[in-house]
């Protein structure tokens, strides 16, 4: 039986991002595209055989670990075996920003959900897992699944795409956002008309967007100031919710370029845009 396993969480980013309605509940019905960044956190589980139960080694400052979507995750899993589960200890090596927009609290419940399944020896399937996931927030199942792809619905119907994995610069503007007070905004734009086909790239700046975008960056000025920053080199545009914004670059030298001459004050990195998520790359070198 593995003991112990260190898994990727990465980040995701919404190439671009339609609102084309809204469902009875008041959830926003959406249309996206979703590609992995190779970048994120990782997490480590490891099995306690002596001592039952689940435990977070290192907390995440503002997080209690009831909300924490790692040990929700778990627990939800665990509610799933047909018998006692030995204990699991588990510990985050956290570099994404949080409320970035980025999805990594989604990222962290499906690298748990997945990691844990293996250890656990559970044999749930992707389809299982993913519903699970959906409980836990409406960007779990696409890193469950691990492929790039057009969602709709609130993000749980996805269609695997291929996009071009280029280079990204994605800059994180020193404020944190609120996914539902975006979405409770009076002047968000809600009727962007639906797709006939899912594109398998969002390459004409014309047609696709971020519609929350001009309602983040009336409230939150260090988004706009970065995105007029960024702007001078080539199209931007925010993903989710924000606050991250990114740019798209054809190779590593060129964003890495533009990062050096960033503005002091903002944070951010350089990553590659992957269609298979690192950590089902890292779990198949595993098999
Ligand atoms: C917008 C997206 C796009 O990928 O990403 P992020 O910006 O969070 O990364 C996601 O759909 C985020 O989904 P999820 O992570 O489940 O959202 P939550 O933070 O739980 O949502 C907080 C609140 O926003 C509102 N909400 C959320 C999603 C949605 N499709 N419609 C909504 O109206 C709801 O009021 C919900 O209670
Ligand atoms: N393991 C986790 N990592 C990050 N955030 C978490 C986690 N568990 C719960 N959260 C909560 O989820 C919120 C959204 O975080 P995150 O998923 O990183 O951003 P976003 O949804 O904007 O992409 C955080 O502000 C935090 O309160």
């Amino acid at each position: 039986m593995t003991r112990s396993i260190t898994l990727p969480s990465p980040a995701k980013l919404n190439l671009f991002l339609h609102i084309v309605g809204r469902r009875e509940d008041g959830y926003h019905e959406l249309e996206t595209l979703f590609q992995f960044l190779d970048y994120g956190d990782d997490i480590t589980l490891r099995l306690t055989s002596g001592q039952p139960g689940i435990r977070l080694e290192n907390p995440i400052p503002g997080v209690p670990d009831e909300d924490n979507l790692i040990i929700r995750a778990a627990r939800a899993l665990a509610t799933k075996a047909p018998g006692e589960l030995p204990g699991v200890s588990i510990s985050i090596n956290k570099r994404l920003p949080m409320g970035g927009g980025l999805g990594g609290g989604s990222s962290n419940a499906a690298t748990t959900l997945l990691g844990l399944n293996r250890l656990w020896e559970l044999q749930l399937d992707l389809d299982e897992l993913a519903e699970i996931g959906l409980a836990l927030g409406a960007d779990v199942p696409v890193f469950v699944r691990g492929h790039a792809a057009f969602g709709e619905g609130v993000g749980e119907k996805l269609t695997p795409v291929f996009p071009p994995e280029d280079w990204f610069l994605v800059l994180k503007p020193a404020c944190d956002i609120n996914t539902g007070k975006i979405f409770s905004e009076q002047g968000l734009t809600r009727n962007t008309p639906k797709m006939t086909i899912a594109p398998a790239f969002e390459g004409d700046a014309s047609r696709y967007r971020n519609d929350c975008e001009d309602v983040v960056k009336k409230l939150y000025p260090e988004v706009k100031q970065s995105m007029d920053w960024l702007t001078k080199f080539g199209p931007a545009r925010l993903t989710g919710t924000g606050a991250c914004i990114f740019g798209r670059f054809p190779t590593e030298s060129a964003a890495r370029i533009i990062w050096e001459s960033k503005p002091s004050g903002i944070t951010g990195f350089v990553a590659k845009g992957v269609n298979i998520s690192p950590l089902h790359q890292k779990l198949t070198e595993l098999e």
